[in-house]
């Protein structure tokens, strides 16, 4: 860091210095006040230059050389040369300016030099400023000098005449001349033409005040400026005179080490920086010196570098006020090379001898990396300033400051590059040693997709077409379809509705225009981000499969720069879609049962080995149904073996919100507030390890509720409200989108949804809050609802069957090994013992266990609403017997339980759960003994009034319906 600072600073100065050698130098960046700034404005020129347009030399020259005859020609004024046009220039200058005429000249020239030699902006203001700079003159002489002649139509005849006279200011120096006065005084005028001329001299040049300070004061203000290179080149030519004469203190100011950290090798950095200033003292010599370790190796000091640029003067030499330097310099690699071109000018310089085991007999060693200020030891093993790598057993100690030796060792280049290279592998070594670098699984490994459909599906789609058209308008809608898109498994008929006319007029004929075109179900949903359009989705007769083949391989999956990136399949416009983890930050996946999540699951868990190392994402996978995860035991991303004990889930989750916490606490000691600033931070910084994204992915969290409902909401409520941050991210699917498992509470805190088809509408306001996802076909057809985006999104989800996983996972197991982390598996154990032995056979936290919060009489309310099918406060108060105050808050209590829903204003509660649901509830809390009956037919309450008319067909695949199918419309 410090090097960098120095390197930048070094190359502004050198800007600058160059500027006040040579304005054209000057351009290098936009000249800004404060050394700061002009650090930063020096490196972000080039930026500048490139946006803003290029500039025209040739146009530049050309007006310098006009400015250039100009002044030529106005200075033969001076003279009284007499000619057409150096009459007709100068009467025009001497009428316009008058006294200021005297400046035209000079201005002219200044004006050519700014033109010739200024390179970027802003030029144009530098001429005119010294284009103003006369007229500054022209108004305080007229100021000063000049008559006051009365205001009237004749006053500018007048001025002119008195200007070519140069007796005034001339026709526009006299007039504003004459208004100053009038505003300010005689001394006024003065004083604001003097400030006036010093600024506009000061932009002319391209200076600011702070210049003028610093050259008043000589302030010395560089810290990191190199010094000149050509006494130093000198110097390293005359190394032993140089050597000798390194013991005199004023010689010593003059060393200068710099390390090449960021800026490319020493040499290169060097040719690069011009000849600053001279300063009376230099950062070079308040602060020690490192030599970098292709000096050490090679000598390689840089031109004008030398021997004892390498050794920093015993401490009697150095400045009271130089810091020890404490923080470590990093390293890379890459800078122990060699420019081959560094020719052996250096090499041959009598510096250290590498191989030698005998130095040339020193006085007293001392660490080159000692700060002067401490004393050194006499041991001076271990260099209070190390490097950042292991120093080779083939770089040689640093030693104190050398005499030159009678005979210098010389070193070959040949072994110099053979050293450079085996110390770079070391440190390649050490740094690469323990961990095979993971191996992405090529994308051969995943099997392409079939073609899309032709021909036959062009005339399913134009039948279709006409149909919608006839429908929609044999019903009095006025719109038109003005584009069909066929998806993978729907085909989107777009209309444009005319203006006046409703959009739930069209939504209401969903099953009327179902009807008509012989599908099992429409969907019909405004299109996101486009005006006055509604798609009228329409299952296809033939679904063509998103193989995950084409998402993984997709640039929208390649581009995509979050390590947590995933497939989730293709939109109805075949485009292909991809998620970010970080950004959703926890997804929610629900449908029934063969809709399509574990494929789903397992094209998120796929994407993220093809995007992400194990050092960059961990996984915790928790499978109660221990058959869909268990394949992904043994990858190097697991944190743990794939958790199948619900008890022990529990405990994961639990891990999940102690690994949180410490996360945040370990962030608020750095100073930072999210995992990418933390890594970015441990990136620059030596000792900093990493944090990988913690992705925990439960595959059916239905079940993890009936063992320890509470427990887990609990833990997966604090992970979800404060995980982002920490880089910790849930993945939870269910095929059980049911209040009970989903609660509100959950709800709120995992923003992203991806609903698979759902049996009832319900549900489907369950998972995304709207309905919808009871249209949808199955087999991978999704609605995809991520965080911040205002509607879901039909999507097609991408297919993987279980041989691709298969050979991804061996694929990935072949390159590394799991690495299960041991602290976390005895933790979860441990956590799952206790809970064992708290729990005495009760169920876990059911939701009933409320520490009493909830009146007593809470189960007797629910058993009456939910054996009545009503949620009415009068009906509690006549079943239970109560006074109204305690029936309204048993409803609320109810509705806090997720058991009914939210108050409707006339219309009454929802029922939230089935009777059923309510029994397994019972079951799990120990009130029953039975376990609940599994009949389809108990899913609706007896005593539920008649159901609404279903809202949509079954889909296709609901042979096997769900415990939870039931009427759309459950409203008590
Ligand atoms: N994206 C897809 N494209 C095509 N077919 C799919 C897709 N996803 C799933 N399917 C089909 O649906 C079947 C069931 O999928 P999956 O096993 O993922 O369902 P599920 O919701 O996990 O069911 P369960 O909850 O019972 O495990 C798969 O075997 C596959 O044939």
């Amino acid at each position: 860091m410090a090097t960098k600072k120095k390197s930048s600073g070094g190359s502004r100065t050198a800007s600058g210095g160059s500027r006040a050698a040579s304005g054209s130098r000057s351009s290098g960046g936009k000249r800004t006040t404060g050394s700061g700034s002009r650090a930063s404005s020096s490196r972000s020129g080039p930026a500048k230059r490139q946006t803003a347009p290029a500039p025209k030399p040739f146009r530049r020259e050309v007006g310098a050389l006009v400015c250039l005859l100009l002044a030529i020609f106005a200075a033969f004024g001076y003279f009284h040369m007499k000619a057409l046009f150096i009459d007709l220039f100068c009467a025009l200058l001497k009428g316009l300016l008058g006294y200021g005429f005297w400046l035209m000249p000079p201005a002219l020239v200044l004006c050519a030099y700014i033109l010739a030699f200024h390179r970027g902006r802003p030029v144009a203001l530098r001429l005119c400023c010294a284009l103003a700079l006369p007229l500054a003159l022209s108004v305080m002489l007229h100021g000063l000098l000049g008559q006051v002649l009365p205001w009237d139509a004749a006053l500018l005849k007048a001025l002119w005449t008195s200007g070519e006279e140069l007796k005034s200011g001339g026709a526009l120096g006299g007039l504003l001349g004459q208004g100053f006065v009038s505003l300010f005084t005689k001394v006024g005028c003065t004083i604001v033409c003097v400030l006036c001329g010093f600024f506009l001299a000061l932009a002319a040049c391209n200076r600011s005040v702070v210049d003028v300070a610093e050259w008043l004061f000589d302030r010395p203000q560089y810290e990191y400026e190199p010094k000149p290179e050509r006494p130093r080149r000198r110097e390293a030519q005359q190394a032993p005179a140089q050597a000798a004469a390194s013991s005199c203190p004023s010689r010593r100011a003059e060393v200068d080490i710099d390390i090449p950290v960021d800026d490319g090798p020493l040499v290169a950095q060097s040719r690069r920086s011009a000849p600053p200033p001279e300063k009376k003292k230099s950062f070079f010599d308040r602060k020690p010196r490192v030599p970098s370790p292709d000096q050490l190796l090679a000598g390689h000091l840089g031109r004008g570098q030398t021997q004892s640029d390498l050794h920093p003067e015993p401490e009697h030499t150095q400045p009271a006020d130089m810091e020890p330097m404490d923080e470590p310099i990093p390293v890379t690699p890459e800078e122990l090379t060699l420019e081959p071109e560094d020719e052996p000018a250096f090499l041959s310089q009598p510096i250290y001898a590498p191989q030698d085991p005998a130095p040339a007999p020193q006085p007293e060693p001392e660490p080159v990396f000692a700060p002067v200020s401490q004393p050194a030891p006499a041991a001076a093993a271990a260099p209070p300033r190390p490097l950042s790598v292991q120093p080779s057993p083939h770089v040689p100690e640093p030693s104190a400051p050398l005499p030159v030796p009678e005979e210098p060792e010389t070193v070959s280049k040949g072994e110099v590059a053979q050293q450079a290279a085996q110390v770079a592998q070391d440190i390649q070594g050490n740094l690469g040693q323990t961990i095979p670098p993971y191996q992405y699984p090529p994308l051969s490994l995943l099997t392409e997709g079939p073609a899309e459909m032709g021909g036959q599906a062009m005339a399913e789609l134009n039948a279709n077409r006409q149909r919608l058209t006839d429908t929609i308008h044999s019903f009095g809608i006025d719109a038109n379809i003005v584009n069909v898109t066929r998806g993978p498994s729907v085909t989107r008929y777009e209309l444009e509705l005319d203006q006046g006319v409703r959009l739930n007029k069209l939504t209401n004929l969903a099953d009327d225009i179902a009807l008509s075109l012989g599908a099992t179900g429409v969907r019909i949903a405004p299109i996101p981000d486009q005006i006055s359009m509604v798609g009228i989705e329409v299952p296809n007769k033939a679904v063509t499969p998103v193989n995950i083949h084409s998402v993984i391989g997709s640039k929208a999956f390649t581009d995509s720069a979050s390590k947590v990136s995933f497939a989730v399949g293709k939109d109805i416009g075949g485009n292909p879609i991809v998620g970010n983890i970080a950004k959703m930050p926890h997804l929610l996946i629900a449908g029934t049962t063969g809709s399509g999540k574990s494929v789903c699951t397992n094209s998120i868990i796929t994407s993220l080995l093809y995007k992400a190392t194990p050092e960059e994402v961990r996984l915790i996978m928790v499978d109660p149904k221990m058959v869909e995860l268990g394949i992904y035991n043994g990858i190097p991303h697991l944190l743990i073996p794939v958790v199948t004990d619900p008890k022990k889930a529990a405990g994961a989750l639990q891990w999940a919100v102690t690994e949180m916490m410490k996360r945040y606490r370990t962030f608020s000691e750095v100073g930072v507030r999210k995992l990418e600033e933390y890594n970015a931070l441990a990136a620059r910084t030596e000792g900093m390890e990493k944090m990988p994204y913690i992705v925990v992915l439960i595959d059916e969290l239905a079940d993890l509720m009936l063992v320890a409902a509470k427990e887990v909401e609990e833990s997966i409520c604090r992970v979800a409200q404060m995980g982002r941050a920490a880089g910790m991210h849930l993945i939870i699917a269910t095929q059980r989108p049911s209040a009970d498992v989903i609660t509100g509470l959950m709800k709120a805190n995992i923003p992203s949804r991806i609903a698979f088809a759902v049996a009832s509408s319900l549900e489907s306001r369950i998972i995304l809050d709207i309905t919808g996802a009871e249209k949808l076909v199955g087999r991978g057809d999704m609605l995809y609802f991520p965080l911040g985006s205002g509607k879901p999104t039909r999507v097609q989800g991408c297919l993987i069957s279980d041989q691709e996983v298969a050979s991804v996972v061996n694929f990935v197991k072949k390159s590394g090994a799991a690495q299960y982390d041991d602290d976390v598996m005895r933790e979860i154990e441990q956590h799952a013992a206790e809970k064992e032995k708290g729990s005495k056979g009760v169920g876990g936290s059911a939701p009933d266990d409320v520490d009493g919060e909830f009146d007593e009489l809470i189960d007797a309310a629910a058993e009456v609403v939910v054996e009545t099918g009503q949620a009415s406060v009068s009906m509690l108060q006549r079943r239970l017997k109560l006074g109204y105050a305690r029936a309204a808050r048993l409803v609320d209590q109810l509705e806090e339980k997720g058991i009914v829903g939210p108050f409707e204003g006339s219309k009454p509660r929802q029922l939230l759960i089935t009777k059923e649901q309510w029994q397994e509830l019972k079951y799990r809390q120990g009130v029953v003994s039975d376990p609940p009956p599994q009949s389809e037919s108990a899913a609706v309450s007896p005593a539920a009034p008649a159901p609404m008319p279903p809202a949509s067909d079954p889909p296709p695949w609901s042979d096997a319906p769900s415990p939870l199918d039931r009427t759309e419309e459950d409203t008590l």
